[in-house]
Protein backbone atom coordinates (compact mmCIF):
# COMPACT_ATOMS: atom_id res chain seq x y z
CA UNK A 1 0.00 0.00 0.00
CA UNK A 2 1.67 3.52 -0.74
CA UNK A 3 1.04 6.56 1.84
CA UNK A 4 0.83 9.59 -0.92
CA UNK A 5 1.04 13.22 -0.85
CA UNK A 6 -1.87 15.85 -1.17
CA UNK A 7 -0.96 15.65 -5.14
CA UNK A 8 -1.37 12.00 -5.87
CA UNK A 9 -4.72 11.90 -3.57
CA UNK A 10 -6.34 14.40 -5.85
CA UNK A 11 -5.40 12.59 -8.73
CA UNK A 12 -6.67 9.52 -7.22
CA UNK A 13 -10.14 11.38 -6.66
CA UNK A 14 -10.24 12.33 -10.19
CA UNK A 15 -8.68 9.30 -11.22
CA UNK A 16 -12.38 7.53 -9.60
CA UNK A 17 -14.45 9.97 -11.05
CA UNK A 18 -13.24 9.14 -14.46
CA UNK A 19 -12.88 5.41 -14.32
CA UNK A 20 -15.42 4.58 -12.08
CA UNK A 21 -17.07 6.37 -13.28
CA UNK A 22 -19.00 8.40 -10.61
CA UNK A 23 -20.03 12.16 -10.45
CA UNK A 24 -17.22 14.34 -7.93
CA UNK A 25 -20.53 14.81 -5.71
CA UNK A 26 -21.21 11.60 -5.54
CA UNK A 27 -17.96 10.89 -4.35
CA UNK A 28 -18.25 13.75 -1.98
CA UNK A 29 -21.15 12.03 -1.06
CA UNK A 30 -20.02 8.54 -0.34
CA UNK A 31 -16.95 9.79 1.99
CA UNK A 32 -19.57 11.67 3.92
CA UNK A 33 -21.61 8.70 4.61
CA UNK A 34 -18.84 7.01 5.63
CA UNK A 35 -18.18 9.91 8.18
CA UNK A 36 -21.65 9.76 9.15
CA UNK A 37 -21.37 6.40 10.15
CA UNK A 38 -19.06 6.18 11.65
CA UNK A 39 -20.37 9.38 14.03
CA UNK A 40 -23.49 7.79 14.48
CA UNK A 41 -21.70 4.59 15.57
CA UNK A 42 -19.59 6.56 18.16
CA UNK A 43 -22.10 8.49 19.48
CA UNK A 44 -25.21 6.53 19.02
CA UNK A 45 -27.70 8.99 21.11
CA UNK A 46 -29.35 11.09 19.05
CA UNK A 47 -29.21 13.87 21.97
CA UNK A 48 -25.97 14.52 21.21
CA UNK A 49 -25.51 18.03 19.45
CA UNK A 50 -22.75 18.25 16.83
CA UNK A 51 -21.50 21.73 16.25
CA UNK A 52 -19.90 21.46 12.28
CA UNK A 53 -17.34 23.72 11.40
CA UNK A 54 -17.25 24.29 7.45
CA UNK A 55 -14.72 26.10 4.69
CA UNK A 56 -15.60 26.85 1.67
CA UNK A 57 -13.83 24.24 0.01
CA UNK A 58 -14.64 20.35 -0.62
CA UNK A 59 -13.79 19.61 2.94
CA UNK A 60 -16.60 21.93 3.52
CA UNK A 61 -18.38 20.37 1.03
CA UNK A 62 -17.85 17.06 3.21
CA UNK A 63 -19.34 18.57 6.22
CA UNK A 64 -22.14 20.24 4.90
CA UNK A 65 -23.20 16.93 3.47
CA UNK A 66 -22.34 15.24 7.16
CA UNK A 67 -24.74 17.84 8.35
CA UNK A 68 -27.44 16.90 6.47
CA UNK A 69 -26.86 13.37 7.08
CA UNK A 70 -26.81 13.47 11.05
CA UNK A 71 -29.52 15.95 10.79
CA UNK A 72 -31.87 13.53 9.01
CA UNK A 73 -31.16 10.63 11.59
CA UNK A 74 -32.24 13.28 14.44
CA UNK A 75 -28.87 14.00 15.75
CA UNK A 76 -29.41 18.49 16.42
CA UNK A 77 -26.82 19.79 14.57
CA UNK A 78 -25.71 23.52 13.98
CA UNK A 79 -23.46 24.49 11.24
CA UNK A 80 -21.05 27.41 10.98
CA UNK A 81 -19.62 28.26 7.46
CA UNK A 82 -16.26 30.50 7.42
CA UNK A 83 -16.37 33.29 5.31
CA UNK A 84 -13.39 33.64 3.16
CA UNK A 85 -14.30 35.65 0.63
CA UNK A 86 -15.08 33.18 -2.30
CA UNK A 87 -18.33 31.70 -2.85
CA UNK A 88 -17.18 28.06 -2.54
CA UNK A 89 -16.29 24.97 -4.45
CA UNK A 90 -19.18 23.60 -6.69
CA UNK A 91 -19.64 20.88 -4.38
CA UNK A 92 -19.72 23.01 -1.27
CA UNK A 93 -22.43 25.04 -3.24
CA UNK A 94 -24.40 21.99 -3.75
CA UNK A 95 -24.26 20.48 -0.63
CA UNK A 96 -25.40 23.68 0.71
CA UNK A 97 -28.44 23.96 -1.12
CA UNK A 98 -29.71 20.50 -0.33
CA UNK A 99 -28.53 21.26 3.46
CA UNK A 100 -31.39 24.29 3.27
CA UNK A 101 -33.79 21.45 2.95
CA UNK A 102 -33.05 19.80 6.49
CA UNK A 103 -33.51 20.85 9.92
CA UNK A 104 -29.62 21.84 10.28
CA UNK A 105 -29.30 25.19 12.04
CA UNK A 106 -26.95 26.95 9.07
CA UNK A 107 -25.06 30.42 10.60
CA UNK A 108 -22.24 32.19 8.89
CA UNK A 109 -19.06 33.55 10.17
CA UNK A 110 -18.04 36.56 8.43
CA UNK A 111 -16.13 38.50 11.30
CA UNK A 112 -14.77 37.63 14.59
CA UNK A 113 -17.73 39.13 16.54
CA UNK A 114 -19.53 35.62 14.89
CA UNK A 115 -17.21 33.05 16.49
CA UNK A 116 -19.93 31.32 18.50
CA UNK A 117 -20.03 30.24 22.23
CA UNK A 118 -19.24 26.88 22.64
CA UNK A 119 -21.68 24.55 24.77
CA UNK A 120 -20.89 21.98 26.66
CA UNK A 121 -21.42 17.68 25.53
CA UNK A 122 -21.46 19.08 22.02
CA UNK A 123 -19.10 17.37 19.49
CA UNK A 124 -16.85 19.70 17.32
CA UNK A 125 -16.73 18.68 13.75
CA UNK A 126 -13.58 20.25 11.90
CA UNK A 127 -14.13 20.73 8.16
CA UNK A 128 -12.61 23.94 7.99
CA UNK A 129 -9.86 22.80 5.42
CA UNK A 130 -8.33 19.69 4.21
CA UNK A 131 -5.82 18.31 1.84
CA UNK A 132 -6.53 21.87 -0.16
CA UNK A 133 -4.01 23.71 2.52
CA UNK A 134 -1.56 25.49 0.48
CA UNK A 135 -0.37 28.22 3.54
CA UNK A 136 -0.49 28.31 6.96
CA UNK A 137 -3.94 29.71 8.84
CA UNK A 138 -4.11 33.18 9.62
CA UNK A 139 -6.71 35.55 9.96
CA UNK A 140 -10.57 34.65 10.92
CA UNK A 141 -9.71 31.24 10.40
CA UNK A 142 -6.78 31.22 13.02
CA UNK A 143 -9.21 32.68 15.46
CA UNK A 144 -12.01 30.26 14.83
CA UNK A 145 -9.00 27.07 15.25
CA UNK A 146 -8.09 28.94 18.56
CA UNK A 147 -11.54 29.29 20.01
CA UNK A 148 -12.46 25.51 18.84
CA UNK A 149 -8.87 24.22 20.56
CA UNK A 150 -9.64 26.40 23.47
CA UNK A 151 -13.41 24.97 23.97
CA UNK A 152 -12.27 21.87 25.35
CA UNK A 153 -15.04 19.93 23.25
CA UNK A 154 -14.20 17.18 21.59
CA UNK A 155 -13.11 17.86 17.98
CA UNK A 156 -13.40 15.34 15.38
CA UNK A 157 -11.25 16.32 12.05
CA UNK A 158 -12.85 15.28 8.97
CA UNK A 159 -10.15 13.64 6.31
CA UNK A 160 -7.10 16.14 8.28
CA UNK A 161 -7.21 18.08 11.20
CA UNK A 162 -7.66 21.93 9.53
CA UNK A 163 -4.03 23.96 9.39
CA UNK A 164 -2.19 20.69 8.86
CA UNK A 165 0.21 20.31 5.94
CA UNK A 166 -0.45 16.61 4.73
CA UNK A 167 3.50 16.58 3.38
CA UNK A 168 5.20 18.98 5.06
CA UNK A 169 6.06 20.21 8.78
CA UNK A 170 3.29 22.00 10.76
CA UNK A 171 5.65 23.07 13.91
CA UNK A 172 4.88 26.74 15.11
CA UNK A 173 1.47 26.79 13.11
CA UNK A 174 -2.29 27.37 13.71
CA UNK A 175 -3.54 23.69 13.79
CA UNK A 176 -6.81 21.87 15.48
CA UNK A 177 -5.93 19.89 17.91
CA UNK A 178 -8.47 16.46 17.66
CA UNK A 179 -9.62 13.78 19.55
CA UNK A 180 -10.41 11.73 16.43
CA UNK A 181 -9.36 12.00 12.82
CA UNK A 182 -11.51 10.45 9.95
CA UNK A 183 -9.61 10.33 7.10
CA UNK A 184 -10.22 8.97 3.83
CA UNK A 185 -8.95 5.98 1.89
CA UNK A 186 -5.14 6.08 3.16
CA UNK A 187 -2.55 7.17 5.53
CA UNK A 188 -0.92 10.39 4.66
CA UNK A 189 2.74 11.56 5.44
CA UNK A 190 1.74 13.63 8.21
CA UNK A 191 -0.47 11.16 10.25
CA UNK A 192 3.23 9.06 10.37
CA UNK A 193 5.45 11.76 12.58
CA UNK A 194 5.68 12.33 16.23
CA UNK A 195 5.22 15.86 15.81
CA UNK A 196 1.74 15.87 15.27
CA UNK A 197 0.30 13.36 17.35
CA UNK A 198 -1.52 16.00 19.42
CA UNK A 199 -3.21 16.89 16.45
CA UNK A 200 -4.57 13.97 15.23
CA UNK A 201 -5.81 11.96 18.27
CA UNK A 202 -6.94 8.90 17.38
CA UNK A 203 -6.83 7.86 13.55
CA UNK A 204 -9.35 6.32 11.74
CA UNK A 205 -8.80 5.21 7.58
CA UNK A 206 -12.00 4.87 6.49
CA UNK A 207 -12.62 3.04 3.23
CA UNK A 208 -14.16 5.42 0.75
CA UNK A 209 -14.01 3.05 -2.59
CA UNK A 210 -11.16 5.15 -4.23
CA UNK A 211 -10.41 2.84 -8.25
CA UNK A 212 -8.33 0.03 -7.16
CA UNK A 213 -6.33 0.36 -10.03
CA UNK A 214 -4.62 3.92 -9.30
CA UNK A 215 -2.06 2.54 -7.06
CA UNK A 216 -1.79 -0.31 -9.58
CA UNK A 217 -0.57 2.39 -12.11
CA UNK A 218 0.58 5.00 -9.93
CA UNK A 219 3.49 3.59 -7.57
CA UNK A 220 4.88 5.96 -5.03
CA UNK A 221 7.86 5.73 -2.85
CA UNK A 222 6.16 6.36 0.78
CA UNK A 223 5.17 2.82 1.35
CA UNK A 224 3.00 1.14 3.97
CA UNK A 225 4.24 -1.92 6.00
CA UNK A 226 1.28 -4.05 6.40
CA UNK A 227 0.43 -7.64 6.27
CA UNK A 228 0.30 -8.28 2.49
CA UNK A 229 3.43 -6.96 1.81
CA UNK A 230 5.30 -9.10 4.53
CA UNK A 231 3.36 -12.21 3.21
CA UNK A 232 4.94 -11.39 -0.16
CA UNK A 233 7.98 -11.62 1.48
CA UNK A 234 8.53 -14.67 4.51
CA UNK A 235 7.98 -17.75 1.92
CA UNK A 236 7.55 -21.61 3.86
CA UNK A 237 10.13 -23.95 5.01
CA UNK A 238 11.39 -26.35 2.73
CA UNK A 239 10.02 -29.99 3.14
CA UNK A 240 13.72 -31.32 2.88
CA UNK A 241 15.12 -28.31 5.00
CA UNK A 242 18.25 -29.05 7.33
CA UNK A 243 20.12 -26.65 9.30
CA UNK A 244 22.39 -25.70 6.94
CA UNK A 245 19.52 -24.26 4.89
CA UNK A 246 18.80 -21.33 6.85
CA UNK A 247 22.25 -19.73 7.56
CA UNK A 248 24.60 -19.21 9.66
CA UNK A 249 23.89 -15.75 11.72
CA UNK A 250 26.46 -14.25 14.08
CA UNK A 251 24.97 -12.12 17.17
CA UNK A 252 28.44 -9.98 17.87
CA UNK A 253 27.18 -8.36 21.54
CA UNK A 254 27.20 -8.05 25.53
CA UNK A 255 29.55 -6.85 28.01
CA UNK A 256 30.08 -6.86 31.74
CA UNK A 257 26.26 -5.87 32.78
CA UNK A 258 24.33 -5.85 29.74
CA UNK A 259 24.64 -9.75 28.95
CA UNK A 260 20.80 -9.09 28.53
CA UNK A 261 21.07 -7.41 25.11
CA UNK A 262 23.29 -9.78 24.25
CA UNK A 263 21.08 -12.90 24.89
CA UNK A 264 17.79 -11.21 24.11
CA UNK A 265 19.49 -10.77 20.25
CA UNK A 266 20.45 -14.29 20.41
CA UNK A 267 16.73 -15.14 21.43
CA UNK A 268 15.16 -13.03 18.93
CA UNK A 269 17.41 -14.61 15.88
CA UNK A 270 16.91 -18.13 16.54
CA UNK A 271 13.21 -17.53 16.85
CA UNK A 272 13.56 -16.11 13.86
CA UNK A 273 14.58 -19.13 11.74
CA UNK A 274 18.12 -18.71 11.14
CA UNK A 275 19.53 -22.03 10.83
CA UNK A 276 22.44 -21.54 13.10
CA UNK A 277 23.94 -18.93 15.60
CA UNK A 278 27.11 -18.27 16.94
CA UNK A 279 27.79 -15.65 19.63
CA UNK A 280 30.76 -13.61 19.82
CA UNK A 281 31.05 -12.35 23.35
CA UNK A 282 33.21 -11.15 26.26
CA UNK A 283 34.22 -13.80 28.48
CA UNK A 284 32.22 -12.43 31.44
CA UNK A 285 29.25 -13.17 29.33
CA UNK A 286 30.27 -16.66 28.47
CA UNK A 287 27.96 -18.95 31.59
CA UNK A 288 25.40 -16.38 30.92
CA UNK A 289 25.07 -17.12 27.31
CA UNK A 290 25.82 -20.87 27.49
CA UNK A 291 22.73 -21.36 30.39
CA UNK A 292 20.36 -18.57 28.74
CA UNK A 293 20.72 -19.55 25.15
CA UNK A 294 21.54 -23.11 24.98
CA UNK A 295 20.62 -23.44 21.17
CA UNK A 296 23.19 -20.83 20.70
CA UNK A 297 27.50 -21.84 19.70
CA UNK A 298 29.49 -19.15 22.02
CA UNK A 299 32.65 -17.93 21.17
CA UNK A 300 34.92 -15.41 23.72
CA UNK A 301 37.02 -12.46 22.90
CA UNK A 302 37.61 -10.10 25.67
CA UNK A 303 36.97 -10.03 29.42
CA UNK A 304 34.62 -7.05 30.19
CA UNK A 305 33.74 -6.31 26.58
CA UNK A 306 33.99 -7.52 23.33
CA UNK A 307 37.17 -6.84 22.03
CA UNK A 308 38.03 -8.80 19.13
CA UNK A 309 35.93 -10.93 16.31
CA UNK A 310 37.63 -13.59 14.24
CA UNK A 311 36.47 -15.80 11.31
CA UNK A 312 33.36 -13.86 10.10
CA UNK A 313 33.77 -14.82 7.12
CA UNK A 314 31.77 -18.00 7.45
CA UNK A 315 28.36 -16.17 8.34
CA UNK A 316 25.70 -15.55 6.52
CA UNK A 317 24.53 -12.33 8.53
CA UNK A 318 26.40 -10.87 11.46
CA UNK A 319 24.40 -8.18 13.99
CA UNK A 320 26.96 -6.42 15.86
CA UNK A 321 26.56 -3.85 18.68
CA UNK A 322 23.68 -4.69 21.54
CA UNK A 323 25.30 -4.20 24.74
CA UNK A 324 28.80 -2.88 23.77
CA UNK A 325 28.91 -0.37 26.06
CA UNK A 326 31.41 2.50 25.60
CA UNK A 327 34.85 1.20 25.03
CA UNK A 328 38.16 2.26 22.90
CA UNK A 329 38.45 -1.13 21.62
CA UNK A 330 35.59 -0.43 19.61
CA UNK A 331 36.95 1.31 16.36
CA UNK A 332 39.34 -1.31 15.50
CA UNK A 333 36.77 -4.41 16.44
CA UNK A 334 34.05 -2.55 13.92
CA UNK A 335 37.05 -2.06 11.22
CA UNK A 336 37.61 -5.64 11.61
CA UNK A 337 34.34 -6.28 10.93
CA UNK A 338 33.86 -4.22 7.90
CA UNK A 339 36.54 -6.14 6.50
CA UNK A 340 35.31 -9.78 7.30
CA UNK A 341 31.83 -9.08 6.60
CA UNK A 342 30.96 -10.99 2.84
CA UNK A 343 27.23 -11.13 3.55
CA UNK A 344 24.64 -9.43 5.20
CA UNK A 345 25.81 -6.79 8.52
CA UNK A 346 23.21 -5.52 10.97
CA UNK A 347 24.60 -2.62 13.37
CA UNK A 348 22.87 -1.26 16.10
CA UNK A 349 23.08 0.45 19.45
CA UNK A 350 27.22 1.13 20.97
CA UNK A 351 27.83 0.06 17.07
CA UNK A 352 26.44 2.90 16.16
CA UNK A 353 27.53 5.37 18.98
CA UNK A 354 31.57 4.44 17.68
CA UNK A 355 30.47 5.13 14.37
CA UNK A 356 29.64 8.55 15.02
CA UNK A 357 32.18 9.56 16.73
CA UNK A 358 34.58 8.05 14.15
CA UNK A 359 32.51 9.55 11.03
CA UNK A 360 35.44 8.15 8.79
CA UNK A 361 34.19 4.66 9.39
CA UNK A 362 30.45 5.52 7.69
CA UNK A 363 32.31 5.61 4.13
CA UNK A 364 33.58 2.52 4.73
CA UNK A 365 30.30 0.70 5.26
CA UNK A 366 30.19 -2.50 3.36
CA UNK A 367 27.32 -2.13 0.83
CA UNK A 368 23.58 -2.69 1.74
CA UNK A 369 24.57 -3.04 5.69
CA UNK A 370 21.48 -2.21 7.75
CA UNK A 371 21.92 0.36 10.28
CA UNK A 372 18.66 0.61 12.93
CA UNK A 373 19.30 3.54 14.96
CA UNK A 374 17.02 5.20 16.92
CA UNK A 375 16.49 9.16 16.80
CA UNK A 376 18.61 9.85 19.19
CA UNK A 377 21.27 7.51 17.54
CA UNK A 378 20.15 8.82 13.83
CA UNK A 379 21.60 12.19 15.27
CA UNK A 380 24.62 11.47 16.39
CA UNK A 381 25.17 9.61 13.27
CA UNK A 382 23.91 12.34 10.83
CA UNK A 383 23.15 15.73 12.94
CA UNK A 384 19.94 17.62 14.02
CA UNK A 385 16.93 17.93 11.75
CA UNK A 386 14.83 20.79 12.05
CA UNK A 387 11.91 18.89 12.02
CA UNK A 388 10.24 14.72 11.68
CA UNK A 389 10.10 15.70 7.99
CA UNK A 390 13.53 17.12 7.35
CA UNK A 391 14.92 13.25 9.05
CA UNK A 392 12.96 11.62 7.49
CA UNK A 393 14.32 13.28 4.01
CA UNK A 394 17.70 12.93 5.70
CA UNK A 395 17.60 9.17 6.11
CA UNK A 396 16.76 8.34 2.22
CA UNK A 397 19.63 10.42 1.34
CA UNK A 398 22.08 9.26 3.83
CA UNK A 399 20.33 5.48 2.62
CA UNK A 400 21.45 6.65 -1.13
CA UNK A 401 24.84 8.01 -0.03
CA UNK A 402 26.08 4.95 1.86
CA UNK A 403 24.22 2.90 -0.10
CA UNK A 404 22.61 0.89 2.74
CA UNK A 405 19.41 0.37 4.49
CA UNK A 406 18.32 2.83 7.58
CA UNK A 407 15.95 1.17 9.97
CA UNK A 408 14.89 4.53 11.75
CA UNK A 409 12.58 3.21 14.91
CA UNK A 410 9.97 4.58 16.54
CA UNK A 411 6.09 4.66 16.51
CA UNK A 412 5.72 4.44 12.90
CA UNK A 413 9.68 2.79 11.86
CA UNK A 414 11.08 4.07 8.68
CA UNK A 415 12.74 1.66 6.66
CA UNK A 416 14.59 4.10 4.14
CA UNK A 417 16.34 2.22 1.01
CA UNK A 418 19.40 2.93 -0.71
CA UNK A 419 16.91 3.19 -3.94
CA UNK A 420 14.89 5.95 -2.56
CA UNK A 421 11.81 4.27 -1.06
CA UNK A 422 10.15 4.96 2.51
CA UNK A 423 8.59 1.94 3.81
CA UNK A 424 6.81 3.12 6.73
CA UNK A 425 5.54 -0.09 9.75
CA UNK A 426 2.43 -0.55 10.73
CA UNK A 427 2.68 -2.82 13.45
CA UNK A 428 3.82 -1.88 16.98
CA UNK A 429 2.71 -0.14 20.65
CA UNK A 430 4.15 2.35 23.34
CA UNK A 431 3.97 -0.81 24.97
CA UNK A 432 7.33 -1.54 23.19
CA UNK A 433 9.21 1.70 24.73
CA UNK A 434 11.04 -0.63 27.31
CA UNK A 435 15.07 -1.27 27.20
CA UNK A 436 15.61 -4.18 25.08
CA UNK A 437 13.24 -3.98 22.49
CA UNK A 438 15.95 -2.67 20.13
CA UNK A 439 18.54 -5.64 20.93
CA UNK A 440 15.32 -8.22 19.71
CA UNK A 441 14.24 -6.24 16.72
CA UNK A 442 18.58 -6.92 15.29
CA UNK A 443 17.67 -10.20 16.33
CA UNK A 444 15.04 -10.82 14.00
CA UNK A 445 16.64 -9.07 11.26
CA UNK A 446 20.00 -10.99 11.41
CA UNK A 447 18.04 -13.73 11.97
CA UNK A 448 16.14 -13.17 8.52
CA UNK A 449 18.77 -11.75 6.83
CA UNK A 450 21.02 -15.14 7.53
CA UNK A 451 18.38 -17.12 5.66
CA UNK A 452 18.50 -15.28 2.74
CA UNK A 453 16.44 -12.76 2.41
CA UNK A 454 18.09 -9.27 1.04
CA UNK A 455 18.84 -6.77 3.44
CA UNK A 456 15.69 -4.48 2.80
CA UNK A 457 13.42 -7.54 2.92
CA UNK A 458 14.83 -8.49 6.14
CA UNK A 459 14.77 -4.93 7.41
CA UNK A 460 10.89 -4.61 6.52
CA UNK A 461 9.37 -8.00 7.05
CA UNK A 462 11.65 -7.76 10.79
CA UNK A 463 10.36 -4.57 12.17
CA UNK A 464 6.58 -5.69 11.17
CA UNK A 465 7.15 -9.36 12.68
CA UNK A 466 8.77 -7.25 16.01
CA UNK A 467 5.70 -5.16 16.12
CA UNK A 468 3.40 -7.87 15.91
CA UNK A 469 4.85 -9.66 18.26
CA UNK A 470 4.51 -6.30 20.32
CA UNK A 471 0.77 -6.18 19.76
CA UNK A 472 0.36 -9.78 20.42
CA UNK A 473 2.37 -9.60 23.74
CA UNK A 474 0.48 -6.27 24.65
CA UNK A 475 -3.05 -7.70 24.12
CA UNK A 476 -2.38 -10.58 26.72
CA UNK A 477 -0.21 -8.55 28.99
CA UNK A 478 -1.18 -4.91 28.70
CA UNK A 479 1.52 -2.68 27.22
CA UNK A 480 2.44 -1.29 30.66
CA UNK A 481 3.60 -4.72 31.74
CA UNK A 482 5.04 -5.88 28.39
CA UNK A 483 8.88 -6.07 28.82
CA UNK A 484 11.60 -7.30 25.53
CA UNK A 485 11.48 -10.85 26.35
CA UNK A 486 7.86 -11.30 25.71
CA UNK A 487 8.72 -9.95 22.05
CA UNK A 488 10.34 -12.90 21.98
CA UNK A 489 8.07 -15.19 23.19
CA UNK A 490 5.35 -14.02 21.05
CA UNK A 491 7.18 -13.75 17.69
CA UNK A 492 6.00 -17.45 16.82
CA UNK A 493 2.57 -15.87 17.41
CA UNK A 494 3.78 -13.26 14.43
CA UNK A 495 5.13 -15.79 12.31
CA UNK A 496 1.78 -17.78 12.58
CA UNK A 497 -0.51 -14.19 11.83
CA UNK A 498 0.88 -14.23 8.82
CA UNK A 499 -0.73 -17.68 7.78
CA UNK A 500 2.11 -19.39 4.94
N1 LIG B 1 -9.45 12.99 -2.06
C1 LIG B 1 -10.52 12.30 -1.73
O1 LIG B 1 -10.42 11.14 -1.66
C2 LIG B 1 -11.77 13.01 -1.42
C3 LIG B 1 -11.70 14.28 -0.87
N2 LIG B 1 -12.76 14.92 -0.43
C4 LIG B 1 -12.60 16.15 0.37
O2 LIG B 1 -12.01 17.17 -0.39
C5 LIG B 1 -11.04 17.82 0.42
C6 LIG B 1 -10.11 18.58 -0.43
O3 LIG B 1 -10.86 19.60 -1.00
P1 LIG B 1 -10.21 20.93 -1.60
O4 LIG B 1 -9.15 20.56 -2.56
O5 LIG B 1 -11.31 21.76 -2.09
O6 LIG B 1 -9.48 21.51 -0.34
P2 LIG B 1 -9.96 22.24 1.01
O7 LIG B 1 -8.89 21.97 1.96
O8 LIG B 1 -11.34 21.94 1.42
O9 LIG B 1 -9.99 23.80 0.58
C7 LIG B 1 -8.83 24.32 0.08
C8 LIG B 1 -9.14 25.70 -0.46
O10 LIG B 1 -9.03 26.58 0.62
C9 LIG B 1 -8.12 27.63 0.32
N3 LIG B 1 -7.06 27.63 1.32
C10 LIG B 1 -5.93 26.90 1.34
N4 LIG B 1 -5.20 27.16 2.42
C11 LIG B 1 -5.90 28.09 3.10
C12 LIG B 1 -5.66 28.77 4.32
N5 LIG B 1 -4.57 28.55 5.04
N6 LIG B 1 -6.57 29.65 4.74
C13 LIG B 1 -7.68 29.86 4.03
N7 LIG B 1 -7.94 29.25 2.86
C14 LIG B 1 -7.07 28.38 2.42
C15 LIG B 1 -7.56 27.39 -1.04
O11 LIG B 1 -8.07 28.37 -1.91
P3 LIG B 1 -7.27 29.72 -2.18
O12 LIG B 1 -7.61 30.60 -1.04
O13 LIG B 1 -5.82 29.38 -2.23
O14 LIG B 1 -7.84 30.20 -3.46
C16 LIG B 1 -8.07 26.02 -1.45
O15 LIG B 1 -8.62 26.00 -2.73
C17 LIG B 1 -10.43 16.70 1.20
O16 LIG B 1 -9.71 17.12 2.33
C18 LIG B 1 -11.68 15.91 1.56
O17 LIG B 1 -12.27 16.44 2.74
C19 LIG B 1 -14.08 14.27 -0.52
O18 LIG B 1 -15.09 15.16 -0.66
C20 LIG B 1 -14.16 13.29 -1.66
C21 LIG B 1 -13.06 12.34 -1.69
N1 LIG C 1 5.45 3.96 20.85
C1 LIG C 1 5.94 2.95 20.12
N2 LIG C 1 5.20 2.41 19.14
C2 LIG C 1 5.70 1.41 18.38
N3 LIG C 1 6.94 0.88 18.53
C3 LIG C 1 7.71 1.39 19.47
C4 LIG C 1 7.27 2.43 20.33
N4 LIG C 1 8.27 2.72 21.19
C5 LIG C 1 9.31 1.91 20.88
N5 LIG C 1 8.97 1.08 19.87
C6 LIG C 1 9.86 0.10 19.22
O1 LIG C 1 10.69 -0.51 20.18
C7 LIG C 1 12.06 -0.53 19.76
C8 LIG C 1 12.91 0.30 20.72
O2 LIG C 1 14.24 0.27 20.30
P1 LIG C 1 15.40 1.05 21.07
O3 LIG C 1 15.00 2.46 21.28
O4 LIG C 1 16.67 0.75 20.38
O5 LIG C 1 15.35 0.32 22.49
P2 LIG C 1 16.49 -0.34 23.36
O6 LIG C 1 17.75 0.44 23.12
O7 LIG C 1 16.00 -0.20 24.76
O8 LIG C 1 16.58 -1.76 22.93
C9 LIG C 1 12.06 0.00 18.33
O9 LIG C 1 11.98 -1.05 17.41
C10 LIG C 1 10.79 0.84 18.26
O10 LIG C 1 10.26 0.93 16.98
K1 LIG D 1 -10.57 19.28 8.42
Amino acid sequence: MYIYSATDIRAWDEYTILHEPITSIDLMERASQACAEWLQQYQQQTTTGFVIFCGKGNNGGDGLAIARLLAESDHPVTVYILEFGHKGTEDFQTNLARLHGSKAVIKFIPAEENIPALTAGDIIIDALLGSGLNRPLEGLTAKVVKHINQSGLEVIAIDIPSGLMVDSSSIGNTVITAQHTLSFQCYKPAFLVAENESFVGHLHILDIGLHPNFPLEHPAANRWINQALVQSIIKPRNKFAHKGTYGHAAIIAGSQGMMGAATLSAKACLRSGAGKLTTHIPAVGYTIMQIAVPEAMTYTAGKEYIELAVDLGKYDAIGAGPGWAQHDTHKALLESIFQQTTKALILDADALNTMAQHQQLLERLPRHTIITPHPKEFERLFGKSANDFDRIQLALKKAAHFKIIIVLKGRYTLVATPDGLAYFNSTGNPGMATGGSGDVLTGIITGLAAQGYTPSEAAIAGVFLHGLAGDLAAAYTSQESLIASDLVEYLGDAFHQLVL
